[in-house]
């Protein structure tokens, strides 16, 4: 594949410097890991990692090479590690905003050209969640598309009837419905995959990803059953996920497994956004941390009160807020495990080696 099959293009051979950067590979980012990264040019993948320069240069982790990004690599072709010089600007960056009352972002993907917005028609529809992704992408620069998966769960006027009504919400922006089960639409689907170009696809657990990537891919080539193998032979890196997955027609996808938990944060993020009014009413509340529900002084139930805030509207606010504590609260849980887990781990390995040091 040629690195414009690839997705290269002007935007970042422009941004090469011919007097000093020419000996330079250019490559792509298609997966990272703790500490190293793997970068392609479309024909051979080679493990790379930052030079000291690069880390030190950085402002942020933003500034860190993410799947999708075009790098400078020198030594690509060597034995060791080839060294990322320096990350090409990106032409688009999938961010999210990091839990917390900061302006922080985690960077998910870059040079994304088109996300697919999935959700389902059936239980999980939720038209807010809907816009909440929406936001997201658009935010990023990136083009969006939505995707109404399992149509095959609905009457054909039942299934118009949804996608008026995602069209009336959200006016403008391209929508297709089709299902994995029955094929309703796949073919159109299929066909918004474009050879060079990038996607990706994100929506909750369970919308239907990966039956999709799945029957894009092709039988022989299933998600997640094929591990890439580096042919090195070297340990740390011997069996690694694609990231960045070319399909059958050349099209590009990225799938992580932070775009992956994208469909699990959804909750938290993005309700102040898609309640703006109802955050500037919570600055006028009398307590910093009112819970908007029963509370002295809230602002937001008065607003209710006077009819000018309408009721639905609250009480979905006050629903999403609710489901992203109790989202919260299992992810801490679940954290809390994992430690828990890793401790009582490291106990037995090293009342193991006690074990066996006194033997
Ligand atoms: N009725 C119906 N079920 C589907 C369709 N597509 C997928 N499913 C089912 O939905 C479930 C989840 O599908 P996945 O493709 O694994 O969903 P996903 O979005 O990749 O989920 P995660 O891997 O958790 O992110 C599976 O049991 C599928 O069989 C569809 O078009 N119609
Ligand atoms: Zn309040």
């Amino acid at each position: 594949m040629t690195l414009e099959e690839f997705g290269y293009s002007a935007w970042f051979s422009e941004q090469i410097d011919p007097a000093t950067e020419s000996e330079l590979k250019v490559a792509r980012i298609t997966a990272v890991h703790k500490g190293e990264c793997e970068v392609s040019d479309g024909e051979e993948t080679r493990p790379a990692k930052t030079t000291g320069r690069l880390r030190h240069q950085a402002k942020s982790k933003l500034d860190y090479p993410t799947v999708g990004d075009w790098v400078l690599v020198k030594n690509f072709d060597d034995e060791d590690f080839g060294r990322i010089h320096r990350v090409l600007k990106r032409q688009s960056e999938l961010k999210r905003k990091t839990a917390g009352r900061t302006n922080r972002y985690q960077l998910i993907a870059a040079n994304i050209d088109t996300a697919f917005i999935m959700q389902t028609v059936g239980l999980g529809y939720n038209l807010p969640r809907l816009e909440r992704y929406l936001v997201m992408v658009n935010e990023s620069g990136i083009e969006p598309v939505v995707l109404l998966s399992k149509s095959d769960l609905l009457s054909a006027e039942e299934l118009e009837q949804k996608m008026d009504e995602v069209r009336t919400r959200m006016p403008g922006v391209r929508l297709f419905a089709f299902s994995n089960v029955d094929q309703y639409g796949l073919d159109e689907v299929t066909a918004l995959f474009e050879p060079g170009h990038t996607y990706c696809i994100i929506g909750t657990s369970g919308v239907g990803k990966t039956s999709l990537l799945n029957s894009l891919l092709g039988e022989e080539d299933c998600l997640f059953t094929l591990p890439v193998r580096e042919s090195d032979g070297k340990g740390v890196h011997s069996t690694t996920w694609r990231e960045l997955i070319t399909l059958k027609n050349g099209a590009l996808v990225v799938d992580t497994p932070g775009m992956r938990e994208l469909g699990n944060m959804d909750v938290t993020e993005g309700i102040g956004e898609t309640f703006d009014d109802i955050t500037a009413l919570a600055s006028q509340c009398r307590f910093n941390d009112c819970s908007h529900v029963g509370t002295l002084g809230c602002a937001v139930t008065a607003a209710v009160e006077r009819n000018e805030l309408p009721e639905a509207r609250y009480n979905n606010f006050v629903r999403l807020m609710k489901e992203a504590a109790r989202h919260e609260q299992s992810a801490l849980d679940k954290r809390d495990q994992d430690k828990k887990l890793s401790r009582f781990h490291r106990s037995v390995q090293g009342a193991n080696r006690k074990h066996k040091g006194s033997q």
